[in-house]
């Protein structure tokens, strides 16, 4: 069965929504001030003691500092999420288990990262994360999937979910954007519902 991310959680309501409807993984925007996902170290640390700890918790970053990285390893998350840029140094030396996100421009490079034990994910998305855009899922096609858990995120929806999975085959289907409020100001139950559904039903 396909797992689910839903990404970007910000308020209590959020982590009710979450342990009522258990995804398999629940992001958190931590250390880019620029997203409106953002939430501070001391709101992960009171979100993470109510999340159900069944659902891995992925801090999601971008080029993050070893101090940052340090941070969310105190803070205890199963995944760190890096988009951006990273020395392969910190990524290697990085102590929480790792989803390496990168654009679809950028898939010749997996070959660097595939070898990197601490590297479990590599998440596909589109250009700007977090932009409820999506990008073509035939680039994904051919791409080895027994190595790493292979995350498809960007512009999902509960209405396209089912066939990107098809398409795809990806370990894990990951949104934010897709199932949030209108005013933004966190999940919506019903949408993050069906996404689940449609994704875990999806053949
Ligand atoms: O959500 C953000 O604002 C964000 C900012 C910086 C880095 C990552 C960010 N989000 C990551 C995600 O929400 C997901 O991994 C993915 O991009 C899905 O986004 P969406 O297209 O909105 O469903």
């Amino acid at each position: 069965m396909t797992k689910v991310k839903i990404c970007g959680l910000k308020n209590p309501t959020d982590i009710k929504c979450i342990n009522t409807l258990s995804p398999d993984f629940a992001g958190f925007v931590m250390f880019f001030e620029k997203s409106h996902r953002n939430i501070s170290v001391q709101t992960a640390q009171e979100l993470l003691a109510l999340l159900d700890k069944n659902i891995k918790s992925v801090a999601v970053t971008v080029s993050p500092t070893e101090e940052q990285l340090e941070q969310i390893h105190t803070l205890g998350f199963d995944y760190v999420q890096i988009h951006g840029k990273i020395s392969e140094k910190l990524l290697s030396e990085c102590k929480t288990p790792v989803i390496r996100a990168i654009n679809v421009s950028g898939i010749e490079s997996i070959g660097d990262i595939e070898n990197l034990d601490n590297v479990k994910g590599i998440l596909f998305d589109s250009a700007v994360p977090g932009s409820g855009k999506s990008f073509d899922w035939s680039m994904l096609e051919k791409l080895p999937k027994n190595k790493k858990m292979l995350f498809l995120a960007g512009g999902l929806t509960a209405d396209n979910v089912a066939k990107a999975v098809a398409q795809v085959r990806p370990f894990a289907v990951d949104v934010s954007s897709g199932v949030e409020l209108a005013d933004k100001s966190g999940k919506d139950f019903e949408l993050v519902r069906a996404f689940i559904e449609n994704a875990r039903n999806s053949k």
